[in-house]
């Protein structure tokens, strides 16, 4: 469970004007109150530079919120950061994987970072191999892997440790359809587990395959939160991604 109350989270930038400089405050988030519930697919869906990567950095408390509060699997992410790192999976597009190692190396290396037992390791690094198709290059150096494989192996990388919540930042960002579809298959497979998930995008039709409950943000604030039916019950365009355009110009 995830549950958002009144998030703020402004960044003071200095910006050039000629020879003088200024400091501008930018509200990236502001007011966001959102709930996401075990079991369901919520979707964070906005324009470019809307506020999507800002909220799921603070859920997965890599950065503090202004105001306002993140509780994350029962937890204030204000209180016990480290506690909600062990419950959690962040995908992001800036996972780190080292170039050095292969995919076997790799998952290895941060299953015992989270001091998983062996049996428990290799059988989820099994699963999630086989899953998202990683067999086939368990021994290829990351150095030499396409954006694709170290997409998939980013994901198994998030995932080793079996959390309970689950934060995607642009998931199927950059790859094909064949190995969006492994990821999206997986996120499904998450939902049945009665894992709690978010992930942000700003493809429609990516939303209307996984979603269970939507929020749309622009500007930093949230202009729509219902369940996903709700959402295409209301909708005055004849097609989803007409339908976002519209409700973003109109906010
Ligand atoms: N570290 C930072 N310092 C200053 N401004 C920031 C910082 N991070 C984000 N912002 C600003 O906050 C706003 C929201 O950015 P954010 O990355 O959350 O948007 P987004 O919805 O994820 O966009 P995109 O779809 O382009 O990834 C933008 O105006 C961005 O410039």
């Amino acid at each position: 469970m995830i549950e958002l109350k009144n998030l703020t989270k402004s960044f003071t930038t200095k910006t050039s004007k000629g020879f003088k400089s200024e400091m501008t405050t930018v509200n990236a988030v502001n007011q966001v109150s959102l709930e996401c519930r075990p079991g369901r697919i919520f979707s964070l869906l906005g324009p470019n530079g809307a506020g999507k990567t800002t909220t799921l950095r603070i859920i997965a408390g890599i950065i503090n919120p202004s105001s306002g509060t993140a509780i994350v699997d029962g937890i204030d992410i204000s209180n016990g950061n480290h506690e909600v790192k062990k419950r959690i999976g962040f995908l992001t597009g800036s996972t780190g994987l080292y170039e050095r190692l292969n995919p076997d190396e790799t998952i290895d290396f941060f299953g015992k970072l989270y001091r998983l037992p062996e049996h428990q390791l290799t059988e989820q690094k099994e699963y999630l191999f086989e899953k998202l198709g990683i067999n086939e290059f368990r021994k290829k150096r990351v150095g030499q892997m396409s954006t694709g494989m170290k997409q998939k192996v980013s994901i198994a990388r998030t995932l080793i440790h079996d959390p309970e919540v689950l934060i995607f930042d642009e998931p199927t960002s950059g790859l094909d359809v064949i190995t969006a579809d492994s990821i999206i298959d997986l996120i499904r497979e998450s939902k049945e587990n009665n894992k709690t998930v978010i992930f942000s995008s700003h493809i429609m039709s990516e939303v209307d395959l996984l979603c269970d409950d939507l929020a749309i943000i622009s500007k930093g604030s949230i202009i729509y939160n219902d369940t996903f039916e709700n959402f295409k019950k209301e909708m005055k365009a004849d097609n989803l991604t007409q339908e976002f355009i519209n409700r973003v110009k109109e906010a």
